[in-house]
């Protein structure tokens, strides 16, 4: 049996207490083996976490990971005109090659800024698939349907790709894959497929993930189509339950956030794209009041711009209080607890807790840093005063993804290289 022991630093606990100790890690299960005295365990190999807060792997719950290629490529609209104008013409020239570029650039950031999970929606999921085995993270994949503008046939195929996709993939890379089936969002499937497919997805038994009540403009519609709101749309077409995570849920109403909470459907929170695109401030305090079950997401690079998850929990925190004109609303306790915690319930991973029996997905934060000094509040830091760079180690089950900031799956300077030239000749084919 081989043991790693992340010694000399403290860590936060699943309460989100902070206490001086040590974590053993079995490497071989992929789990925390002991949380002890510091000084009281040994290991075969040693994390150095002297001067750091050893913490839960972050969780991004909703992401679309290959857009890293398109990031900083059309700034300064709302979605429905950022969509339609920039980023959809540009995703019709994507090679599977190059979401494979793009992917690995983004799990690369994501390495080097603590996260351990994602919940990823896109396409050429294969592709994908292949980086995370090889990055060593824990995803939870599928392959995008979009209905409008095709027709029936192409529309049928795609949705059918997305229940297919799902099945092939569900438990690759050693069980860290899992899968989802995913419509992209209520308007931009077709009723009748949404009728049929939803059904097959639930009697599968998998999961959904799809987005909801992004914008205002996309709520009018199905009010007017179908005489009800968004997710009364989505629960009459079975889409709701405690398998789905809704990404966005901004423009929701008080009848709405019951339903999340009556059927424990998820929310994942992306509150940096929620602002870029100007789409709106979601409830976030409400919906964790209403007893629904959160997660964080930063959503693609392209509508953000990076892939922290530290700086997505700074921006929840603004946004969240702002929603609530509340300066109490979203404290950074609560922040922490969806960006770890809630994400990994959402996306069905034992993960998000630093405990005996869980997986050993964590981060070592480096506070011996100026903007972490005093050391008041390591909760606080976390969410106001931390940032990526600011990881040291990163471990996800069980393996050192990052060590002293060298990234261990991928030689970090030809991912970027290759990224950014998949990058500028994907524009150019798309642009010429
Ligand atoms: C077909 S994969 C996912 C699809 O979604 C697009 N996308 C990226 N960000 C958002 C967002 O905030 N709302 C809706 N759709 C989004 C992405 O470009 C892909 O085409
Ligand atoms: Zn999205």
């Amino acid at each position: 049996m081989s043991e790693l022991l992340v010694s000399g630093g403290r860590v936060l606990r699943p309460d989100l207490t902070v206490e001086r100790a040590d974590v053993l890690v079995d490497q071989d299960s992929g789990d925390v083996a002991a949380v002890g005295e510091p000084g009281a365990l040994s290991g075969d190999d040693e994390l150095d976490a002297s001067e750091g807060l050893v913490v839960p792997g972050l969780v991004n719950a909703h992401t679309h990971v290959a857009m890293t290629l398109l990031r900083g490529y059309a700034d300064d609209k709302p979605l429905d005109a950022w969509l339609q104008e920039d980023i959809w013409p540009v995703e019709a020239e994507l090679t599977p090659k190059d979401v494979r570029a793009g992917a690995e650039l983004g799990l690369v950031e994501m390495i080097k800024s603590g996260t351990t999970a994602l919940s990823d929606m896109y396409f050429h999921v294969d592709e994908i698939a292949g980086a995370v085995e090889q990055a060593g993270l824990r995803a939870v994949l599928g392959h995008t349907a979009v209905t409008v503008g095709k027709d029936e046939a192409d529309a049928r195929e795609d949705v059918q790709q997305s229940l297919d996709v799902a099945e092939r993939l569900d438990g690759a890379a050693d069980g860290r894959i899992r899968t989802t089936f995913q419509p992209h969002s209520l308007t931009t499937v077709g009723e009748e497929l949404l009728r049929e497919f939803v059904p097959a997805a639930n009697d599968a038994g998998r999961p959904i993930h799809l987005h909801a009540n992004e914008t205002s403009d996309e709520v009018g519609p199905i009010v007017d189509e179908h005489g009800k709101r968004p997710l009364e749309y989505a629960d009459d077409l079975g889409v709701l339950g405690p398998d789905t995570w809704i990404a966005h849920g901004v423009h929701v109403d008080e009848r709405e956030i019951e339903l999340l909470a009556d059927t424990d459907t998820g929310v994942a929170h992306c509150p940096a794209s929620n602002m870029k695109l100007a789409s709106g401030m979601a409830p976030v305090q409400e919906l964790l009041d209403a007893g629904v079950t959160v997660g964080l997401g930063t959503d693609g690079a392209a509508s953000n711009n990076d892939l922290s998850m530290f700086d997505e929990m700074r921006d929840a925190a603004m946004i969240g209080k702002l929603a609530a004109e509340d300066a109490s609303a979203m404290a950074a306790a609560s922040v922490v607890e969806i960006a770890t915690a809630g994400g990994a319930e959402l996306l069905g991973f034992d993960s998000g807790r630093i405990e005996a029996g869980a997986n050993a997905d964590l981060a070592v934060v480096d506070l011996d840093q100026p903007h972490l000094t005093p050391a008041h509040d390591l909760v606080s830091h976390l969410v106001y005063a931390a940032s990526g760079s600011d990881v040291r180690h990163t471990v996800c089950d069980g393996t050192v993804l990052m060590r002293d900031r060298d990234v261990k799956p991928f030689d970090e300077a030809t991912v970027v290289e290759r990224a950014d030239e998949h990058a500028t000749a994907l524009v150019g084919r798309a642009t010429e």
